[in-house]
């Protein structure tokens, strides 16, 4: 039989190319579920068959604890989530990721400034960039480097517990701002605390990274919606990352792309991006100008001109210096993505940590008041109370507290251990690649090129290491004689991630929380609005605490 071009019948090719389409999906999604190694993993079974399964069942579930959780509690500790993904529930799988090279995941969360991807420490996955570049800055984020940032963090803190005394507890109430109603004279106004953590986290972070805070705690709001703006990007990292070839069609689609290569945008660009390109450029004006010193001047000297602790370099300044000594490797673009994550990581990360801290504190009465006794015992609030007003109080309290006394006490300890316990921060799945040859992982043998990780929602909860109590909030758990059950206990908390990877702004994350915590508690009472109501939590890349409604009054003479 003879066949030519001239017998296809285009009408006839325009209905049969869907159908063509939809038979190579199913053929994919067959050999998805049955052709990739992982058939003899337990899990929901459309998951095998697309990451669209995954990307659904978490979006579904945003509101509430990781839906992951579930799916372990039904199949076990190792659980098939995708196509090529695996979930283990067990900690000591952590070790194993801790060698493997990071997923496609991460670029996702990339943004994008001129058309162009700007990788972070975070969302890059070229291995010896991100090697190159963490050498070079890691010097900046040590434990003791960060002990240096103390006089920056007091510096937002007093602003941040006069700001809160004077709209929300004193009598001086015209100046309310952020979602917070007036109360009536001598205080008691309801605020939402978890707005105002973020205020305080992002401000401080604004300050360490520029010398310039953002405005959002003097102010009391979101100046420019940087804030507002960060959770659609987390959103979108977490839920697109667990299908990325979606990414290509969506935010980094080559189209759109080019068109802003060539400077048509039809996208409005992320705040922070031209926030951050301003405060470069501002810099690199100031360090260009010549004023005729033999030595520089740091970009803007602290609150107090006589206080030499408080002059220091910002993290822009360091970066610029790794800029000096690490010429091939730090560039302009690398100090650009510095600052910029210092942004992404920093702010939400430490602010649902403060939140999560204070409203496990509330709803657990005895805790909060054994954590005062032991924060009284230390800083009697005697002092504090005797100034005349909320800045003085604020100053001298922020003075006496001193993060190398809080983070050696016991019991404030536990509860931030297990604030991190119960509610880590990062709530999405660590993920990371098998090599090529395989990787036996809590001795099941995973083919390569697999998707394998862990949630710390559910890593936190294994009962075998932190008691069969794992829902309960319970500082106690972590004040037990048994030193090598805690051993166990703080290298099983997965927070902060691991390996090469392990966040690198933990310390001043610990910084942020050993001195924020007991500073607030030290200057007011602090309820809840409504005692009986639950966590209101969106998930994204992070569990965010929204709506924590708090009333707080002057501390009384005890
Ligand atoms: C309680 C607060 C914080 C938590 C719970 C947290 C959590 C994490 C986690 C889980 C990772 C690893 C993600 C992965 O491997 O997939 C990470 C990475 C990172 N974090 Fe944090 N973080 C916090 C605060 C901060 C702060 C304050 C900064 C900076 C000022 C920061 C900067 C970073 C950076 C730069 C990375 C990427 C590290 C790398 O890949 O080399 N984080 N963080």
């Amino acid at each position: 039989m003879s066949f030519s071009i001239a017998q296809l019948n285009p009408l006839a090719l325009l209905w049969q190319l869907p159908l063509l389409c939809l038979s190579l999906l199913l053929l994919k999604a067959l050999h998805n579920r049955y052709l990739t190694g992982l058939n003899t993993y337990p899990g929901p079974p459309l998951a095998g068959f697309t990451n669209l399964w995954r990307l659904a069942y978490n979006y579904s579930h945003r509101h509430a604890a990781p839906p992951v959780l579930s799916l372990h509690a039904q199949y076990g500790d190792v659980v098939r989530i995708g196509p090529r993904c695996l979930s283990f529930a067990d900690p000591a799988a952590i070790a194993s990721f801790n060698k493997m090279e990071k997923s496609d995941f991460y670029p996702v969360s990339a943004v994008t400034g001129g058309g162009r991807y700007i990788y972070t420490l975070f969302s890059g996955t070229d291995v010896r960039w991100h090697d190159r570049l963490r050498k070079s800055v890691n010097w900046i984020f040590t434990p003791q480097a960060v002990a240096s940032y103390e006089t920056l963090v007091d510096q937002t803190l007093v602003l941040f517990l006069k700001e809160l005394g004077d709209r929300f507890a004193g009598p001086r109430q015209e100046k309310v701002g952020g979602t917070g109603t007036a109360g009536g004279g001598g205080g008691g106004a309801t605020f939402d605390m978890s707005e105002w953590l973020a205020y305080f986290a992002f401000d401080f972070i604004g300050d360490l990274t520029y010398n310039r805070r953002y405005g959002f705690v003097q102010e009391g709001r979101d100046v420019d919606g940087i804030i507002a703006s960060l959770p659609a990007l987390s959103k979108y990292g977490a839920y697109i990352g667990q299908a990325p070839i979606l990414d290509r069609l969506i935010r980094h689609n080559v189209v759109l792309m080019w068109l802003e290569r060539h400077g048509i945008s039809l996208r409005r660009a992320f705040p922070g991006v031209p926030f951050t390109r301003a405060r470069l450029q501002e810099r690199h004006e100031y360090d260009a100008r010549d004023d005729g010193q033999d030595e520089k001047q740091p970009f803007r000297k602290g609150i107090d001109p006589e206080d030499a602790e408080a002059n220091h370099e910002d993290l822009l300044d360091r970066f610029n210096r790794s800029k000096v000594n690490h010429p091939d490797i730090v560039t302009d673009s690398e100090v650009q993505s510095m600052c910029l994550t210092m942004l992404f990581a920093g702010g939400d990360t430490t602010a649902i940590t403060m939140s999560a801290t204070f409203y496990y504190l509330l709803r657990h009465p005895r805790c909060y008041q054994e954590l005062r006794k032991e924060l009284d015992a230390h800083w009697p609030a005697d002092d504090q109370l005797a100034q005349s007003n909320y800045e003085a109080a604020a100053f001298s309290t922020v003075r006496r507290i001193r993060f190398s006394d809080t983070h050696k006490l016991p019991y404030l300890t536990a509860c931030i251990q297990e604030t991190f316990r119960i509610h880590a921060a990062f709530s999405t799945m660590i993920e990371r690649v098998t090599p090529r040859e395989g990787a036996t992982i809590c001795e099941h043998f995973v083919p390569g090129g697999t998707i394998v990780g862990a949630n710390s929602w559910v890593i936190h909860r294994n009962q075998e290491v932190f008691g069969e109590d794992v829902d309960v909030y319970r500082p106690e758990r972590w004040l037990i004689d048994d030193g090598e059950k805690v051993k166990i206990m703080n290298r099983s908390l997965y927070q902060f991630g691991g390996g090469s990877h392990m966040c690198l702004g933990k310390h001043i994350a610990y910084l942020e929380i050993y001195k924020l915590v007991p500073s607030l508690l030290a200057m007011y009472e602090i309820e809840l609005e409504d005692p009986k109501k639950e966590l209101t939590m969106v998930n994204g890349l992070f569990m965010r605490i929204l709506d924590l409604r708090v009333r707080i009054r002057p501390r009384q003479p005890s």
